[in-house]
């Protein structure tokens, strides 16, 4: 179903609520839902003159991670806020497992969602264990204690965030990210049907980063769901189902993380440049953002091999430049990233040297380019195995463009882009030893 689709079900037909039932013991049979647990439509949201958010639509289903990401600014944490009830929204409406947030209490929303601040407003000196305690609340009636199922709930969402060590620990003598994970297991002990997390690792050393991902990962492959606002976008590429770019308030782009974080979508929304190659560990999207460098786009055809010629035409695309690359070996590195950014490359089998068509072809790209960048010196020293185009092969390829700007293996990124720029305007586009 489409988002759309999904959201125009759950406000018009007032989808069900699912079989979530919730009696006063607080037991929750999670049967799935049949419609999104969480559905925001039109939401709009104000501070002041300040429209933070801009008709938002935002649908969740059970067994669904949405990743929520933006530059600074950009509304995700309003919208998080907006979905708790925590904030009021100046208009649109946002549904929890179908029912309009208005019409439920705030007992009733704590029992759906649970959320995991980035602005932690602990101060009291409670120990770790109370704080998570206190994610049973919605359950607990005027005077009830809580029973071996609170008990358990909260031993087993201290032992999934892995906080039990200092338990007993005031939350004021925790550290940054330990208090995280605290309130990661208070959100966890709450038992909700969705989770919110606003930046939840930001704080973490990687190896929490990773652990807290992957368990939010776990629950919703539980049949639940979570929207998580993250800066880190290879971590939202990795984790999530759905990536949704918040950018002025507004949705810039909702789907898959490989349909949405291309290059464009990045430099709209963060007002960069970006290569979006692939994590060689996860394949998964791997952004890398650069400040923009206003030039003119080109098209360029970059000869060269290795990681150097892979930096150039990270570089070189991301700017915005028309590239294309070769004669390279299969699988070498700058091949490797021409493949992720579609980059025409004209390939050899690796120590087959350059037959007599590969060279054609690349000399064919060089001839349609505006310049050939050439990475790495020509002359003595320089290093040509077997299984690199030859100097002479190079020289042949790039003499086929009418410019031909020659980089060292250590460029600059700035450098580059000043040299092309430069060969492009008719100036001498040579940077460093010649
Ligand atoms: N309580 C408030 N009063 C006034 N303005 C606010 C308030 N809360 C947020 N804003 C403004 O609303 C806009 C959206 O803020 P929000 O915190 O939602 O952004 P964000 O995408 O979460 O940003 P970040 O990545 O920096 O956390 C910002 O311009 C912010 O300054």
């Amino acid at each position: 179903m489409s988002r759309d689709a999904a959201v125009d079900a759950a406000v018009d037909t007032g989808a069900a609520v699912g079989d979530i039932d919730r009696s006063s013991s607080g037991d929750v049979d999670r049967s799935p839902p049949d419609g999104p647990l969480v559905s925001v439509r039109d939401l709009s949201v104000s501070f002041g003159d300040l429209e933070a958010v801009d008709e938002v639509d935002l649908a969740v289903e059970p067994g669904t991670l949405v990743g929520l990401v933006g530059p600074n600014g950009a509304g995700k944490t309003t919208v998080l806020r907006a979905i708790t009830g925590a904030i009021e929204a100046d208009g649109g409406t946002v549904r929890l497992d179908g029912d309009p947030m208005a019409g439920l209490s705030a007992r009733e929303v704590a029992r759906r969602v649970a959320s995991v601040p980035q602005d932690t407003g602990l101060s009291f000196d409670f120990p770790v264990r109370h704080v998570v305690e206190m994610g049973r609340t919605p359950y607990l009636g005027r005077f009830d204690g809580r029973d071996a199922e609170d008990t358990a709930a909260v031993e087993e969402a201290m032992a999934a965030a892995g906080v039990e060590r200092f338990a007993d620990r005031s939350i004021t003598e925790v550290s940054g990210g330990e208090r995280q994970r605290v309130l990661l297991a208070r959100a966890l002990a709450q038992e909700t049907p969705t989770l919110l997390l606003d930046e939840p690792t930001a704080s973490l050393d990687v190896n929490h980063a990773v652990a807290t991902m992957e368990l939010v990962r776990d629950v919703v492959d539980g049949g639940r769901a979570a929207v998580a606002a993250i800066h880190d976008l290879d971590m939202a590429a990795r984790f999530c189902d759905r990536i949704v770019v918040l950018a002025d308030g507004r949705v810039r782009a909702d789907g898959p993380p490989a349909e949405v974080l291309d290059a464009s979508a990045v430099a709209g929304a963060f007002d960069a440049e970006a290569f979006v190659g692939r994590n060689p560990a996860t394949g998964t999207p791997a952004v890398t953002a650069f400040p923009r460098s206003a030039v003119d786009p080109l098209r360029l055809h970059v000869v060269g091999t290795g990681p150097d010629a892979a930096r150039v035409v990270a570089r070189l695309v991301a700017a915005g430049h028309e590239v294309s690359l070769g004669v390279v070996p299969e699988g070498d590195a700058a091949a490797v990233a021409a493949a992720d950014a579609d980059v025409p490359a004209v390939t050899v089998p690796p120590f087959a040297g350059v037959d007599a068509e590969s060279q054609a072809a690349a000399r064919e790209l060089a001839e349609s380019a505006d310049a050939a960048v050439v990475v790495g010196e020509f002359g003595e020293g320089h290093p040509s195995g077997e299984d690199h185009p030859s100097e002479d092969d190079r020289l042949r390829i790039a003499s086929a463009a009418e410019r031909v700007v020659r980089v060292p293996n250590d460029v600059d990124g700035d450098d580059l882009l000043a040299a092309v720029a430069a060969e492009a305007t008719g100036a001498t586009g040579a940077t460093g030893p010649t």
